[in-house]
């Protein structure tokens, strides 16, 4: 089986060509694909499918060619992946496998189809809208944090840190605890602090994440966009930049005069090779 390896701000993908959608991509091997001392290692696996392909995407076929078949690092399926998409995004152009139009490059997604815009090293992505929709809390070992739920495409909790708590100092290695009754498929939990202002932009933060199905990772994109909709809400801003710094870099989220939601930062494809799945499992 062939793979690329690839990031987006330290959020690692193995990505699996599978154009005409033949691979049985269990959940058993993608976790071994990602288990970073018996496999390749990564946060998650970008399987690479014709839209027209895949049974979730073939009603996208006509709008994308591509469907990003995402899955996190223990073989659970997810909704969205801001990261992934920006890193497929550059696979496809590496491979020669579609060409931007005029209006960008349209990805399908589980949370849609997605139009992205490539520059100098980096990728930007028309994120869904998000929707923030309720309060709720994350629990941290003795510590519980209130924060506000964000709907991304898929399941964020941004909770911010008052009362002297720094961000270095969480231990993110077990999933903090939250409500069920508010995030019944489980979420992806952000911690933010405020960091100093950084020209060009309307705000800047200070994130970690502790990711659903892949544990606390270095970057998240849909959950830096969760983090920038809630600073610029705060902030009582229609529309602005907000720059997210993460354990693995900076990402910068837009909310447009036009309405439109985009994440930037990084995308770099690190490595190609061969595995055998019969090897990793
Ligand atoms: N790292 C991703 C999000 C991946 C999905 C997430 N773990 C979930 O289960 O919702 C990103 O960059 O957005």
């Amino acid at each position: 089986m062939r793979f690329t390896k690839g990031h987006g701000t330290g959020n690692d993908f193995v990505i699996i060509p599978d154009p005409f959608g033949e691979l049985d991509l269990t959940a058993e091997l993608v976790a071994a694909l990602c288990d970073r001392h018996r496999g390749i290692g990564g946060d998650g696996v970008l399987r690479v499918v014709r839209s027209a392909k895949h049974p979730e995407a073939a009603g996208f076929a006509a709008e994308a060619e591509w469907f990003m078949d995402y899955r996190n690092s223990d073989g659970s399926i997810a909704e969205m992946c801001g990261n992934g998409l920006r890193v497929f995004v550059r696979y496809l152009l590496d491979r020669g496998l579609a060409t931007p139009g005029p209006e960008g490059l349209p990805v399908a997604t589980r949370a849609g189809v997605l139009v992205t815009l490539i520059g100098d090293g980096t990728v930007r992505a028309r994120m869904t809208t998000p929707r923030v929709y309720a309060g709720s809390t994350a629990t941290v070992g003795a510590l519980t944090v209130p924060g506000v739920a964000v709907d991304t495409g898929n399941p964020h909790l941004v909770c911010g840190l008052h009362d002297g708590t720094e961000l270095a100092a969480l231990d993110l290695t077990h999933p903090p605890l939250h409500d069920p009754a508010v995030f019944p498929h489980g979420v992806n939990v952000e911690f933010v602090e405020p960091a100093e202002p950084v020209e060009g932009t309307d705000g800047h933060v200070r994130m970690r994440v502790h990711e659903r199905g892949s544990g606390e990772t270095r970057s998240c994109g849909t959950g830096a966009l969760a983090v920038g909709a809630v600073a610029l809400r705060d902030a009582g801003l229609a529309t602005g930049s907000i720059a997210v710094d993460l354990p693995g870099g900076r990402l910068v989220v837009t909310h447009d005069a036009d309405g439109g939601w985009w994440l930037e930062g990084p995308a770099v494809l690190v490595a190609d090779g061969e595995v055998d799945p019969a090897a990793v499992l």
